[in-house]
């Protein structure tokens, strides 16, 4: 895969902002992220016919505007709307399983925290791996405690040579750290969606990659 597609990575549901979900990923995309993905879970999160009504409505502004679109965690999801990528965690389906129903074509992604899990992501096929969080997030009900950008340092120093994305707690002003520690892209979803101005909010990250040289 073109690791620059995840420099500036967006991640979304319904219950992460209190404006239209449409509204703010169209400000995001002409901020300047480069993909995006579905997340729909968490307290008041839609569910059945509501979630995948959304999930459309957002893949087709990602479509328009050439966004690669990811699912996270429902693969049944992902296949109905022939999703650009899936994301999974440790505690969800395999990706060995994903590779085996999916098309060739669908990227993967999975979190992985522990040189261990990011060599079994290499060995599975995964495209990626998620590593976090970074710092403390609210965000994620379920969070681990942090393991800072000096994990993503570690896993570069141990060889590790898959794309990575630092999550968690990333913002403008501690972006910088994830970069500097070998991390293709930062993935974000509060500095983005909560913010007053997501454009501007956006702007301002891509700012940053640009500074660290993850300017394609
Ligand atoms: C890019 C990216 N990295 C990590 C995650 C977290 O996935 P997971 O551990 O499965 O947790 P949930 O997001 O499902 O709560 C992610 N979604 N995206
Ligand atoms: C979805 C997610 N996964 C994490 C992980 O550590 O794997 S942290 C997280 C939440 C990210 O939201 P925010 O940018 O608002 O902190
Ligand atoms: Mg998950």
């Amino acid at each position: 895969m073109n690791r620059h597609i995840l420099s500036l990575y967006f991640i979304m549901g319904s219950n992460n902002t209190n404006e239209s979900p449409v509204h703010v990923l169209q400000q995001a995309i002409e901020g300047g992220i480069t993909c995006f993905q579905f997340r729909e879970k968490g307290h008041g999160a839609l569910v059945g016919k509501e979630k995948q009504q959304l999930a459309r409505e957002l893949q087709q502004v990602c479509q328009a505007n050439g966004v690669p679109f990811f699912v996270n965690d429902d693969l049944k999801l992902a296949l109905e709307l022939e999703a650009d990528g899936i994301h999974v965690g440790q505690d969800d389906i395999p990706v060995r399983e994903i590779k085996k129903l999916a098309p060739a074509s669908m990227l993967v992604g999975v979190s992985a925290k522990t040189l261990e899990e990011a060599k079994s992501a290499v060995e599975d096929g995964a495209d990626y791996i998620g590593t976090g969080p970074m710092f403390i997030t609210s965000t994620k009900e379920d969070a681990d405690v942090p393991v800072g950008p000096e994990r993503i340092r570690f896993l570069r120093e141990e060889g590790m040579t898959l794309p990575i994305v630092g999550i968690g707690g990333i913002d403008e002003k501690n972006a910088h750290h994830v970069l500097e520690a070998g991390a293709d892209g930062i993935a974000v979803i509060s500095a983005i969606s909560m913010s007053r101005h997501p454009k501007q909010a956006t702007s301002d990250l891509k700012k940053i990659l640009m500074e660290n040289g993850r300017n394609e």
